[in-house]
């Protein structure tokens, strides 16, 4: 087995990032700083990251040869597998104040036939044979069926490969709902997205550790070995068999969260390829998306930025994961919650 990372982007993005001169004022005109654009998309961003720290990487992704998403891979000198589609790659677009605020607007995407999802299907089980991690990243774009991050859960382990997903929405309650044989290694959701898979709402998610931990545990229930859970401002939490971590970020000027969560999941990646414990492994995880979120657009960080910032981890338990049949009830908590969360 080699080092190797493979990420998946089926749904991938240019992001053009408008910086917008003050506050969004819905109705107004804003006279926008010159704009940048950058590839993007979940799994190019994570192995954007991961090759910027010298990492084995390779994405796989849809897009015709002379797509400018294409074009500007290259550019970076990202190891890449295309699958041609005849449609371009989608344009999301990042309103960024001046204060730190992200407001997304995404496309729906280029469709993907039955022929192209095959091609993808055939070029991740190509690239993650004797890989370390394969990373199934992002959205669906339309046309493909919901349930297909969990065919390819459970095809690609034949491949020995760990599989981590970033998904949210209906892909991402659709994997879970597939049955223990789907689930992945390790399932990177921010609050919103474990508040769309446990139903409780995300103030209480945020305001409370043991509400978060609760809902992380029927993660687990459901077959999920370990979860990385970024809470934005508030760090974020690391689940596993090992027991439970809780990390702390550095004070950072916050210039785009867009990617952060991409970028943890990458630190996290980079730690176990580096044989890091589950410490350690949030330790990074949460330096690389606080690093990624102190720069513009979505950046990723080089390992020196990351490296300049001090992240505080706790154990929060160090006894196993809880059965189906033990995991805790949900409590409800009150209190207000905190500000700031990752954004996609
Ligand atoms: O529409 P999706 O696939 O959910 O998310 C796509 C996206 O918002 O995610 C990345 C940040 O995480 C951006 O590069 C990209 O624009």
């Amino acid at each position: 087995m080699t080092a190797r990372v493979v990420t998946l982007t089926a749904n991938p993005s240019l992001d053009r990032t408008l910086a917008l001169p003050g506050p969004l004022v819905r109705g107004g005109v804003a006279r926008l700083a010159p704009s940048s654009t950058e590839p993007g998309g979940k799994g190019v961003n994570v192995a954007r990251a991961v090759a910027a720290a010298g990492g084995d990487v390779v994405t796989v992704l849809p897009a015709a040869d002379d797509d400018p998403i294409v074009r500007a891979l290259r550019e970076l000198d990202l190891p890449m597998a295309t699958v041609p589609i005849a449609t371009p790659v989608r344009t999301n677009y990042t309103l960024a104040e001046p204060d730190g605020t992200t407001t997304k607007l995404n496309e729906p995407g280029a469709p993907l036939d039955d022929e192209a999802r095959g091609a993808l299907t055939i070029a991740m089980h190509q690239h993650a044979e004797g890989a370390r991690w394969v990373v199934l990243s992002g959205s669906l774009p339309p046309g493909t069926p919901l349930d297909w991050y969990a065919d390819l859960v459970r095809s690609l382990r034949d491949t020995g490969a760990k599989i981590a997903v970033d998904t949210s929405e209906a892909p991402l309650l659709a994997l879970l709902d597939a049955g223990p044989d789907a689930a992945p290694d390790l399932l990177k959701p921010n609050s919103e997205e474990l508040a769309q898979l446990s139903g409780v709402p995300e103030a209480h998610l945020t305001a409370n550790r043991a509400t978060a931990l609760a809902a992380v545990d029927t993660l687990h229930a459901r077959g999920v070995a370990e979860v990385l859970l970024t809470l934005g401002a508030d760090g974020a939490l690391l689940s596993g068999a090992e027991g439970v971590w809780a990390a702390t970020p550095p004070r950072i000027a916050v210039r785009s969260t867009v990617g952060a969560g991409d970028c943890s999941l990458a630190g996290h990646l980079l730690a176990d390829l580096a044989g890091g414990g589950p410490a350690e492994r949030l330790r990074s995880a949460v330096a690389y998306g606080a690093a990624s979120a102190s720069l513009p657009g979505s950046a990723v960080p080089s390992p020196e930025q990351v490296a300049a910032l001090d992240v505080e981890v706790a154990t929060v338990r160090t006894e196993g994961l809880p059965s189906s049949t033990t995991a805790p009830p949900v409590t409800w908590s009150t209190t207000v919650p905190a500000a700031g969360r990752d954004v996609h």
